[in-house]
């Protein structure tokens, strides 16, 4: 493990060793320990069929579970969020059966997406061309959705849920403020090699667990694979997680792409306070 490895390791939280049903049962108590200390109403998760918010919302499912029998009020909302006709909407009712969420509210998201690129443009902003505009267009989608599961949290004295991972959070892959905004993360520090584990010991199946990862954002390139856009595989992102030698071209790739998006992974930047005089 070189000492690059070794800080982003420590920095991004992933332990050493991974013990699957530890791990389950310990996220599963995270979620009903916070939810009891915060005296939430819901717990509040979009499902896309991807293999992420499935691992994510079984968790949060169990947690609703073991809450109310113990006396507390609280469900599990699973969002379906898409924009207009998702093109793998089948994986996504196969994630619900999975799930079995106490409630779950689909709301379409592209009205309200396509009427604020609509009104940018109107207001006279212009992109360089039609593949920015489609790019800007899909973070437009990922901050609707937050929104969406921010209103539904608002409504039912809820917590927001996120899917962020280690594997994203040291790419800086999600959308800040949007699949990036959300009040805990049952996923954070694992890899995705031991969140599809976990999909497995949950009890889903292969197609399930080894679904292509796609954050399914860009109109012009639907259900576009991430690794096509990250330009480095999950796997080698795993292994250079977990401390195993990775090809030295990938591993500059990964390691320049977690410096550039530090500013995802931070608090919003402030002034330094004055020194005393
Ligand atoms: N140095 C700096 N310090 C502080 N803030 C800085 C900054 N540089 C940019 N920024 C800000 O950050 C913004 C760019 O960040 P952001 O808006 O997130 O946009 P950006 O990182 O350009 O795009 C989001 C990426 O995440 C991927 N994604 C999104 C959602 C879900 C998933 C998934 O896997 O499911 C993946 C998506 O495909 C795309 O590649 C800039 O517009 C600027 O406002
Ligand atoms: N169509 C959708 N409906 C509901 N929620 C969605 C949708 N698309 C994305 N999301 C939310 O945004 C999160 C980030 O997407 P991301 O693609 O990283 O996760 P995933 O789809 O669950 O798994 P994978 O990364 O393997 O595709 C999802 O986990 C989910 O909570
Ligand atoms: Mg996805």
């Amino acid at each position: 493990m070189t000492e690059d490895q070794n800080h982003i390791a420590a920095e991004l939280g992933i332990d050493p060793h991974f013990d699957v049903s530890a791990e389950i049962t310990r996220r599963t108590q995270f979620l009903m320990d916070y939810a009891r200390r915060a005296v939430a109403g819901s717990l509040v998760l979009g499902i896309s069929g991807g293999v992420d918010s499935s691992v994510a919302g079984r968790l949060c499912q169990i947690a609703a579970e073991h809450l109310r029998s113990s006396g507390m009020q609280v469900r599990f909302i699973a969002m379906r969020l898409p924009y207009g006709e998702q093109a793998d909407h089948a994986d996504a009712q196969r994630a619900l059966t999975f799930i079995d969420p106490d409630e779950t509210l689909e709301i379409d998201i592209k009205p309200a997406a396509d009427a604020m690129l609509a009104q940018l443009k109107a207001g006279g902003l212009k992109f360089n061309d039609q593949w920015q505009e489609d790019f800007l267009l899909g973070n437009i989608k990922a901050r609707q959705r937050m929104i969406a599961q921010y209103a539904v949290a608002g409504a039912t004295n809820g917590l927001v849920v996120g899917t962020d991972h280690a594997a994203e959070a040291v790419m800086g892959f999600f959308t800040k403020f949007g699949d990036g905004g959300f009040d805990l993360s049952p996923l954070g520090g694992l890899t995705k090699r031991r969140v599809r584990s976990m999909a497995l010991a949950l009890g889903g199946d292969e197609k399930l667990a080894h679904k292509v990862p796609t954050a399914d954002l860009e109109t012009m390139r639907p259900l576009r694979p991430d690794e096509a856009a990250l330009g480095v595989s999950y796997d080698e992102i795993d292994d250079f997680l977990e401390g195993k030698q990775v090809a030295p071209p990938s591993a500059e790739v990964i390691l320049q792409t977690y410096r550039r998006t530090a500013h995802k992974r931070a608090l919003p930047a402030v002034p330094a306070r004055q020194r005393a005089a």
